[in-house]
């Protein structure tokens, strides 16, 4: 095995001066292997970040020095020179199961697209605003937000998808729902509506289906996207929900096809049936856009649809952490996207524990845990055949913009 590649960090808290210090040779062939321990880092103020003090860095490389012949496995780079070549506009979105690092895995990659020459934007589609919590900056409101920090344009967007649903329902109530009901009782056609319910059109009207929330939230990104003011960004980062969300988001834009298809049918059987009826009664017709608002969502997700599958400009990147529960639910997850015919390519187990000399018991257990999970890769017919990127799990808490772009230097290479 390759020995230990120590891998050099371009991050604000080793100063330029000391990157001779660290004499990295991030060799494309070489075993590209983590420190002998958790990268030490001092989370400085995420605002005033400012390297950390020679003597430090001193004693940092004289041990990091003596790891260097450590062996590490031989692993997957994720290959960033193919994610950020090209300035036509592509798609990452970040998925896996909850509080596996999606958020912080992202964040990291939209700094680097930006420290790389890249106008990004990042999304997160999370109510809980972890966005916020990964940069140590506020971007909630729902509009676009510079991040402060990279040396390129980065912006970020966290989208509520509760104000997302609740735009559908306005719309749908005014026009869809309980007016489609009064409207067809109003005509004396009320004996159509039980045929309705079959439809269960009430239902899907007022309680949109789950998954529902994220795929609005989805669709604006891409509805404002197409506008002129923003065809800037050329890389978009997506930190998508968790797993069950996601794999209900894939499954939706066809379950709404399927459903909007059937009530917009017999929405033109009433209309043709109620125009009959008018010219006998006269009555005006009292005419809800429920068509238009309806057949507009159903092209806002065929649009959802067709960006999640667009082998050349999207890609999933499924985010996991080394234990066989995550490991199962990742497998399950990139079977599913599978079926959805959704371009996964890159798997990270992130928080690994890196190997280390001295070994207290706890670690010893959590290593024989990790070395159990990263068997289960190799051996898993839907993940062995995915780029393995492995990330450590470092000291601190990952937040703020050098944090974000020391990770990212050691995830994205
Ligand atoms: N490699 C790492 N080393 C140390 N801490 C990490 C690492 N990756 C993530 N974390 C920390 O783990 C916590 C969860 O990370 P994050 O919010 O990115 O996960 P998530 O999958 O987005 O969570 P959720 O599903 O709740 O949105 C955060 O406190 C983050 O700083």
């Amino acid at each position: 095995m390759a020995p230990a590649t120590i891998i050099s960090s371009s991050s604000p808290f080793f100063s330029p001066s000391l990157g001779n210090v660290f004499s990295a040779t991030n060799s494309r062939a070489g075993a590209v292997g983590f420190l002998g321990f958790a990268p030490k880092f001092q989370a400085p103020n995420p605002l005033t970040a400012t390297s950390i003090s020679l003597s430090t860095a001193r004693k940092t490389s004289r041990s990091l020095l003596q790891v260097r012949s450590v062996a590490a496995p031989v692993e997957d780079v994720a290959e960033f020179d193919d994610m950020v070549s090209g300035t036509q506009r592509k798609y990452y979105m970040l998925g896996g199961k909850g509080g596996v690092g999606k958020t912080s895995c992202a964040a990291s990659l939209a700094v680097k697209f930006a420290n790389s020459g890249h106008p990004t934007l990042v999304v997160s589609t999370d109510p809980a605003h972890s966005l916020s919590d990964s940069f140590a900056q506020d971007l909630t409101g729902g509009t676009l937000v510079q991040v402060e920090g990279p040396d390129y344009p980065l912006f970020a967007l966290e989208l509520n998808p509760e104000k997302a649903r609740e735009e559908f329902r306005t719309a749908s109530k005014q026009n869809g729902g309980t007016g489609v009901k009064d409207f067809m009782e109003d005509m004396g056609l009320g004996m159509l509506v039980e045929q309705l319910g079959e439809l269960k059109l009430g239902e899907l009207l007022d309680t949109p289906p789950p998954g529902l929330d994220e795929a609005i939230a989805i669709s604006k990104v891409i509805q404002f996207l197409e506008s002129e003011e923003y065809n800037m960004f050329t890389r978009i980062v997506f930190d998508t929900a968790p797993t069950g969300h996601t794999l209900r988001l894939l499954s939706l834009p066809d379950f709404l096809d399927a459903s909007i298809g059937k009530i917009l049918k017999l929405k033109q059987k009433i209309t043709s049936a109620t125009s009959a009826i008018k010219s006998v009664f006269g009555k005006e017709e009292k005419r809800p856009d429920a068509a238009d608002k309806l057949e507009k969502l159903r092209e806002r997700m065929i649009k959802v649809r067709e960006l999640f599958r667009d082998v050349d400009s999207t890609e999933f990147v499924i985010v996991t952490i080394p234990t066989v529960m995550a490991v199962s639910e990742s497998s399950r997850l990139r079977a599913s996207l599978e079926k959805e015919n959704v371009p996964v390519k890159r798997l990270i187990v992130n928080q690994l524990l890196p190997p280390s000399v001295s070994d207290c018991k706890f670690c010893a257990m959590r290593r024989k845990d990790q070395a159990r999970a990263l068997d289960m890769i190799q051996d898993d017919p839907e993940l062995s055949t995915l780029r393995l990127i492995k990330a450590p799990l470092v000291d601190v808490e990952i937040r703020g913009v050098p944090a974000l772009k020391f990770i990212g230097d050691i995830i994205w290479k």
